[in-house]
């Protein structure tokens, strides 16, 4: 047990860290020529396009220092908010951390968010000012930063590149160094903490843990202390770029679980794994189910594709066990399901994974968070609405609350202006403001889950000119005057396009709700009127103008082939649009309000 380190690396998004752990990995000898990919890490097809690490993995490097042979378990983390307690399971998991900072970008959001977390874990902080040899490293001013962070001496910080391959050797040395080897006693019962699962089509639900006491044998009967279900070790292993299965993992190393689970809601990350006969009594702390921050509809394009669209998305959850749904019906969209994300990138996610691994189409509805509604006749029981259209008449509600956020932003002197406004467009009220140095300043506030939901990221982005980076944590529900806002189409109302909005903002976001579908919807051929509407009041209104469409008018009648393939292409144009009433609305008006300010 004295030769082993347990670290993750936690970092900024970009500023390296899968770069870093491939390089670590080339060092060690843990990977062979053949082996070498670009991003060993991440092995999703859609994270290598995206670029980040969406599941944490595991794997486990030889290394001999000194002469004497070294366990190193690298821990990956997930580098988004949206999966943010997955990362606090990794973290749990370590005894130390490196944290990575881009040498040009210096400290931004996520790595004081990351810190926080490794800190809260009594975590080893080995500080890498990374990416040394770009001409736009600013290493000493970088350096100061992270020692004003941390507290720590400039020596301590170790500066490298990932990609050349400077300051490897240091940091390895600095992980036995500096990181203490892991604690725990073999002779007391089995306790490992699941920090993370992956889902094998053939293998069913592989289980990633580290054992805090005791041993983990092949063949032996454990069970998941938050389920309750106790299982065998078919198989138990380390993780080095493929599996290597053992007999036994015992105190403070890293390892893989196999059980012939087939259903990835079985296995919870935070759980603690224990054997059945003789079951620990300490279960490991911090365990938490996972809850849906975000929800939206999901509504097959063609009607007749619901039942396909259930069986995709059951065969989804099956290997993540964090999307939920349920049925819903919509007078607008027909049958589909309401479902929940840990976040907006999580959405997307499912979206492309439903279109490329299910080949299906769907239409998704504008995303809202989960609201409580508390009614005069029980004021003291909330009521859960994850769609707009459930919430009660506006004439029996008491109050509703919404989820709050905790956000940190950090961005440059010049632009703390800029960032302010919108915050408090946003809702938000600043809680702290802190000068890292004179150029960077450090701004929390509390705001609305749902106001960050909605079009947060790319404002902040344009109003920094990208010199700001974000991040966030929930902090509970507050209430808030929030009404519904309908819209109706050709005096229709659309139940789809509903949303909850704050009262004072109702009347300018349902204009332009109405000015944006009024682009968006094309032209038919008769007059549309566009609504927007609290309870039976009118807000605003527009409208389409009829249009005689005759795409083939254009052709004298003269050549065929050019007409059909124009009747072709309209044909395809009319993919993803969806008739309401007699209406067609295309897909990109159901998520109108989240581009109000394009
Ligand atoms: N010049 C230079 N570029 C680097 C270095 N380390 C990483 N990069 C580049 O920086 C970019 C981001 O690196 P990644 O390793 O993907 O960053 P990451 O922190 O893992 O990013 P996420 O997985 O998205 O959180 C890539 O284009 C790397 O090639 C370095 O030391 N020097």
């Amino acid at each position: 047990m004295k030769n082993i380190r347990n670290f993750c690396i936690i970092a900024h998004i970009d500023h390296g860290k899968s770069t870093l752990a491939d390089r670590l990995l080339d060092f060690t000898g843990s990977v062979t020529e053949r082996e070498k990919k670009e991003q060993l890490l991440d092995s999703m097809d859609l994270e290598r396009e995206r670029g980040i690490t969406i599941k944490s993995h595991a794997i486990q490097m030889d290394y001999t220092y000194k002469g004497e042979k070294y366990i190193l378990n690298l821990i990956d983390t997930p580098g988004h908010v949206d999966f943010s307690y997955e990362v606090s399971r990794s973290i749990a998991a370590c005894e130390g951390a490196l944290l990575v900072v881009d040498a040009a970008q210096s400290i931004q959001a996520q790595t004081i968010s990351n810190l926080y977390l490794a800190l809260e874990n009594d975590l080893e902080i080995i500080p890498v000012l990374n990416k040394v040899d770009l001409p736009s490293a600013n290493p000493e001013e970088v350096t100061d930063d992270i020692v004003d962070l941390l507290g720590c001496k400039p020596e301590e910080v170790i500066p490298a590149s990932a990609k050349t391959g400077i300051g490897i050797e240091e940091i390895l040395s600095a992980i036995i160094e500096r990181i203490p080897p892991p604690k725990g006693n073999l002779d007391e019962p089995l306790q490992a903490l699941v920090f993370d699962s992956v889902y094998n089509p053939f293998r069913g639900v592989e289980t990633y843990f580290r054992v805090v006491n005791g041993a983990i044998k092949k063949n032996q009967k454990i069970k998941f202390v938050a389920t309750g279900k106790s299982y065998f070790a078919d198989e138990i292993g380390t993780l080095k770029l493929t599996q290597h299965p053992k007999q036994a993992i015992s105190t403070g190393d890293v390892g893989y679980l196999i059980t012939g689970i087939k259903d990835a809601r079985e296995v919870k990350v935070g759980d603690t794994i224990t054997d059945a006969n003789e079951p620990t009594k300490n279960p490991i702390g911090g365990f938490e189910d996972v809850k849906p921050m975000v929800f939206a509809g999901i509504y097959p394009v063609d009607t007749e594709d619901f039942e396909e669209l259930r069986s995709s998305m059951e065969k989804l959850q099956l290997n993540d066990a964090s999307l939920v749904f349920a049925p819903e019906s919509s007078a607008a969209l027909g049958f589909g399901f309401r479902c929940g994300f840990l976040g907006m990138l999580h959405m997307e996610i499912i979206q492309e994974r439903l279109e490329r691994e299910f080949d299906m189409t769907v239409i998704t509805t504008v995303p809202n968070v989960s609201y409580h509604a508390f009614t005069r006749k029980d004021p003291d029981t909330p009521l859960i609405v994850n769609n707009p259209s459930d919430l009660p008449d506006p004439s029996t509600i008491d109050r509703v609350e919404e989820p709050y956020i905790k956000a940190t932003i950090i961005t440059k002197a010049d632009f703390v202006g800029n960032v302010m406004s919108l915050c408090i467009e946003k809702r938000g009220q600043i809680t702290n403001q802190t000068y890292l140095t004179t150029e960077r300043v450090e701004l929390n506030f509390d705001m609305p889950l749902a106001e960050i939901v909605f079009d947060f990221y790319d404002r902040l982005k344009t109003v920094s000119k990208g010199y700001a980076s974000f991040d966030y944590a929930p902090i509970g529900m507050r209430a808030s005057k929030l009404v519904r806002v309908d819209i109706l189409l050709n005096a229709q109302p659309v139940d789809a396009l509903s949303a909850l909005i704050h009262f004072d903002n109702a009347a300018n976001i349902g204009k332009k709700m109405c000015e944006k579908l009024k682009e968006l919807i094309p032209r038919q051929q008769f007059d549309i009127p566009i609504q927007a509407a609290i309870g039976s009041k009118i807000i605003s209104r527009e409208t389409i103008k009829a249009l005689r469409k005759d795409v083939t008018a254009k052709c004298y009648g003269g050549d065929i082939s050019r007409k059909r393939k124009l009747l072709e292409k309209q044909k395809k144009g009319k993919k993803r649009m969806r008739q309401v009433g007699n209406v067609e609305i295309p897909q990109q008006a159901f998520m109108a309000v989240l581009k109000l300010n394009d």
